[in-house]
């Protein structure tokens, strides 16, 4: 299998032509790196937030499971600690749960949700990295509303201001053991193959864990994405994005949920980290205005939109206007039965 050729792209000086860039790999691949510029997102605070995931996921059962995910102790729907097994990302494409655990944690304001520790002593550093993410969001969200041409450019940024409200937006630290640790070894895939439920995802992963696969729009066959593309250029991994499912309802299907999985390439113990950007709750989920989405060629994007309402347990090809909630809630129900 070749890796992609997902493009590495600097947005540390925004123009027309990297808010191009940015639009055409989101709506050939689906995912695009940008560049580490060393301020937004540290390679320094990367590095801390996976010592501390490490830390935490060597914690035994017991201590983990008082925070279980969706418990009111953990604060709540879609956030905790998810054990072993403990959720299915390919409900239909796996008999058994994915061989990973995993801990969610929802957007500091108006708090920060109760937390274990060592999560409860490092709030601070938490706190931080998830508005370091979220700030890197709203960047490409702006890139994204630029190069659309969108009547304001900030249609999708100010969608995702969280100051004004609750929104769907998680923080997960990941960690899937070894082979030899999983309980058996019929697992052959660590996180079944999904496309992400918000917006936009950043993920962070370590040099010489690979894993991860995304299946390719164009060729419809599974490409490795590397860590780092161009090791002999970057001294540190840029930062990796996908488009999730609410951009591609937003653009008519021309920006790609592309879907993805990780399989056990290596087999040695892996750990991960994504930040899921999601809007306001309230935000409705229509196509926006835009000459760009006008003029481009329609018919791919209705198939990409077929593929998203398939996720979604819905038929025809017609349905209502969604907003970012009711989305979120249909997509945890498929994922957890809630
Ligand atoms: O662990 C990874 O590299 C990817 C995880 C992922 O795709 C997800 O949690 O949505
Ligand atoms: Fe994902």
């Amino acid at each position: 299998m070749e890796d992609t050729d997902i493009p590495v792209i600097d947005i540390s000086n925004p123009s027309n032509d990297v808010a191009r860039q940015v639009l055409e790999a989101a709506s050939t691949h689906g995912f695009l790196f940008i560049k580490n510029d060393g301020v937004t997102i540290t390679p320094q605070d990367i590095d801390d937030m996976f010592k501390l995931s490490r830390d935490f996921f060597s914690r035994n059962d017991e201590h983990k499971a008082e925070y279980a995910i969706h418990s009111d102790k953990a604060g709540g729907i879609n956030r905790g600690w998810v054990k072993m097994a403990g959720e299915s990302l390919d409900p239909e494409g796996q008999q058994q749960g994915d061989p990973k655990e995993a801990f969610n944690i929802g957007p500091p304001q108006p708090h920060l949700q109760p937390l274990p520790t060592p999560l409860s002593t490092s709030s601070p550093l938490i706190l931080h990295f998830q508005n370091a993410c979220h700030k890197l969001c709203t960047q490409i969200l702006s890139l994204l509303g630029t190069a659309l041409e969108t009547p304001d450019p900030a249609y999708f940024a100010s969608r995702h201001d969280q100051s004004k409200g609750p929104s769907g937006t998680i923080f997960r630290m990941l960690y899937y053991p070894s082979t030899s640790t999983a309980s058996s070894t019929s697992f052959q895939i660590r996180a079944g193959a999904h496309s992400d439920y918000g917006s936009l995802t950043l993920l962070f992963r370590l040099p010489g864990q690979p894993g991860l696969e995304l299946f390719s729009p164009s060729t419809r066959t599974w490409v490795p994405v590397p860590v780092n593309p161009s090791p002999s250029t970057l001294s540190s991994p840029p930062i990796l994005v996908n488009i999730g499912d609410l951009l591609s309802f937003w653009t008519g299907g021309m920006l790609k949920s592309t879907v993805h999985r990780v399989t056990f390439s290596g087999g040695g113990e892996r750990y991960s980290m994504a930040y899921f950007c999601h809007p306001l709750d309230e935000a409705r989920l229509e196509r926006v205005e835009s000459r760009v989405l006008d003029a481009g060629d329609g018919e791919k994007g209705r198939e990409e939109l077929r593929g998203q309402r398939k996720r979604l347990g819905l038929s025809g090809d017609e349905m209502g206007i969604l907003t970012a909630k009711e989305h979120l809630d249909r997509r945890l129900k498929v994922t957890y039965g809630l």
